[in-house]
């Protein structure tokens, strides 16, 4: 047996262009440098900034890119509420920039938009379909980016993801665990439904989506919107209880986690009642799964131990 024969393979081929991902020190980008090899290049400000529009052509010219994929947001959603200009600027206008330098390049543009697009009051998994009714500056800033970015390049992809987690930045999962450290008790709104997502799991699968693009030629029908998100679904408050209940397996004690209702954690935005997505059109046209959200959970609070 070969030396390398167990290594993974990866995933996209060694022999093409660079791929320009924005939004180098967030948590997908950072995933995806991780997973992606040579051919990705993180650029992030004040090099690639939206508030700075003359950065994005000078970054594009500079790099060449053969594909970009945009992992830069304002992810603040309820600073949101009182900043809608600026979350604007880097949802909206600014990837719909990148998207039209895009077309004019005739490369793809990937870009990553949220589950907060739904109003949350459909009762089952939202399809890509199904009307969207953003009920926050964050979600009405996602749902116009997706529309700009779409119009700007007809090799647009847009991946609607949801609770986005990893052992970098911040995020839920390393919240939760910061605050099962400190406290005995904690309290969860367990009356939100939706589908954590690893950024490490997301990272693949769009590395998985370009590889099948790049080794199966572009085909019109790729446009469009997916859903990408973890398999299964659960509460915040079942995401806090996995989370604190791995934590535990590395000596952390377990806190008295209480379900509480949405209007018992009063907060600036609205979060969707009910945000699961149905991500069958992922598999269907590419097909990419997502891992369960448990076992990545579990892996996740593995690696923020291991890495303390
Ligand atoms: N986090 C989540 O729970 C979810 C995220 N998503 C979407 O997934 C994508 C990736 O999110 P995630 O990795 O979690 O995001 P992060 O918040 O971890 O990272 C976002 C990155 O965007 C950069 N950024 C913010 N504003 C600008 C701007 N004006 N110009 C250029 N760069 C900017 C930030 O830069 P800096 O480091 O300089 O601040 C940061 O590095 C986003 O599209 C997000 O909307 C969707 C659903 C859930
Ligand atoms: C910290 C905390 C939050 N909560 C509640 C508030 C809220 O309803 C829910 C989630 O809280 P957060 O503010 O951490 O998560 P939030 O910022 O709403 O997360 C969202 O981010 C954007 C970027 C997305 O696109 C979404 O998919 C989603 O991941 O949990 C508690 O009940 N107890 C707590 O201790």
């Amino acid at each position: 047996m070969s030396k390398t024969q167990h290594l993974p393979a990866a995933i996209l081929a060694p022999n093409g262009g660079p791929i320009l991902v924005t939004g180098q020190h967030g948590q997908l980008a950072t995933a995806l440098r991780a997973l992606g090899g040579p051919r990705i290049q993180c650029i992030g400000r004040p090099e690639l900034d939206f508030d700075a529009p003359d950065t994005l052509q000078k970054t594009f010219d500079a790099i060449k890119p053969s594909a970009i994929i945009n992992a830069a947001a304002w992810t603040a959603v309820d600073l949101a509420e009182s900043e809608e200009a600026a979350a604007t600027r880097a949802n909206a206008t600014g990837p719909a920039e990148l998207a039209r330098l895009c077309a004019a390049a005739d490369i793809p543009f990937l870009h990553v938009s949220t589950d907060y697009v739904f109003a949350g009051d459909k009762g089952a998994p939202y399809v890509e379909t199904d009307p969207i009714s953003p009920q926050t500056v964050y979600g009405r800033s996602k749902a116009m980016g997706e529309a700009l970015t779409l119009a700007a390049n007809p090799k647009t992809l847009i991946f609607r993801t949801a609770w986005v987690y990893s052992a970098h930045g911040k995020n839920f999962v390393r919240t939760m665990l910061n605050a099962g450290a400190k406290n005995p008790a904690l309290k969860v709104v367990g009356d939100q439904k939706g589908n954590p997502t690893s950024a490490d799991d997301l990272a693949r699968a769009l590395l998985e989506v370009l590889a099948y693009i790049e080794n199966n030629g572009w085909q019109d029908a790729f446009a469009g919107i997916y859903h990408a998100c973890g398999t299964g679904e659960t509460t915040w408050h079942g995401l806090a209880v996995a989370t604190l209940q791995e934590a535990t397996h590395h000596g952390q004690a377990m806190p008295d986690i209480t379900a509480i209702a949405t209007q018992d954690w009063p907060t600036p935005a609205k979060r969707p009642a009910d945000s699961r997505m149905d991500t069958s059109k992922l598999a269907r046209t590419f097909g990419v799964t997502l891992p369960h959200w448990g076992d990545s959970v579990k892996r996740t609070v593995r690696d923020i131990f291991n890495q303390r």
